[in-house]
């Protein structure tokens, strides 16, 4: 492991099983091998006093659904923290919620600078409103549906906070990831066969002059943001050469 410290990602959740997707597989898996991040998961369920185990419970006011009751939340959040925090450095609670700031990559960008994680993850229609005022730092969303639970999202924003940690992408995506960075939506891919089906591959990935190569992947890249996400396009600061490249292919699209 290179960098100093390592992440620690404290996760707190009914469903701690559900975290191996992230824990066990593919750059977070390798990230959490290599010692640049731990994860560490923590069950409401292990801080209840009652036979049942009870994390839920009825609402207030009446209504459909339970809710997660304050105490085994407030326990596994204090028991989470303290651990977060032994690794030193700034810990934060962050509750996962479709009342939360929307997160992108400059959200993921800041939370990526933080040194310690403790996420939280609802699940029924929610938790008691008096675990976030009192024990949670920040609210996050991934984005505007109806989701069963937060640990999707939590191991959502995992995923995109540990692609930023130095050395976690290895060598061959790194080069990939600056394509990325950049804001604009990808160009298309391939790969062999040349031919499949008589559906051929551009010449020009072919012709092994990479500078054409360059500028055909970066025109396609700006062509489809402008056609699919203009959204985007607007945050994107385009230099000279992606001014004139996407002037050109607007002018193709007209023609
Ligand atoms: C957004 C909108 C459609 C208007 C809406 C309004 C009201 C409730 C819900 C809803 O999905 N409630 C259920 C729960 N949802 C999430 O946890 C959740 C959902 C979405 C993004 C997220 N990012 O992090 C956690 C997220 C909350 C408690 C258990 C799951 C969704």
């Amino acid at each position: 492991m290179t960098q100093q410290t390592q992440k620690r990602i404290a996760v707190v959740s009914i469903f701690p099983e559900m975290f191996s997707a992230i824990s066990d597989f593919g750059i977070t898996g390798r990230a959490v091998k290599e010692g640049r991040i731990a994860i560490r998961c923590w069950n409401p369920r292990e801080f209840t006093e009652d036979r049942h185990r009870t994390v839920d419970d009825r609402p207030y006011g009446g209504g459909p659904g339970m809710v997660m009751l304050v105490d085994p939340l407030r326990q596994a959040l204090e028991t989470a923290c303290e651990w977060a925090g032994e690794a030193g450095g700034e810990t934060r609670v962050i509750y996962l919620s479709p009342q939360g700031r929307k997160l992108e990559q400059a959200g993921v960008e800041e939370l990526a600078g933080v040194d310690n994680l403790v996420l939280l993850a609802g699940r029924y229609e929610g938790i008691d409103e008096r675990v976030i005022s009192n024990w949670v730092d920040e609210e996050w969303s991934i984005g505007d549906y109806v989701l069963s639970g937060g640990e999707l999202a939590a191991m959502v924003l995992v995923d995109a906070v540990t692609r930023l940690i130095p050395g976690a992408l290895g060598h061959a995506q790194s080069a990939q990831e600056d394509s990325f960075a950049e804001g604009l939506l990808d160009c298309p891919h391939y790969t062999r066969p040349e031919v499949y089906e008589g559906m051929r591959v551009p010449e020009v990935l072919l012709s092994g002059n990479h500078e054409l190569i360059r500028r055909w992947r970066l025109k396609q890249s700006l062509g489809r943001t402008a056609e699919r996400r203009p959204d985007l396009l607007e945050k994107v600061e385009l230099d000279a050469e992606q001014s004139r490249l996407l002037a050109e292919i607007l002018a193709e699209k007209k023609q």
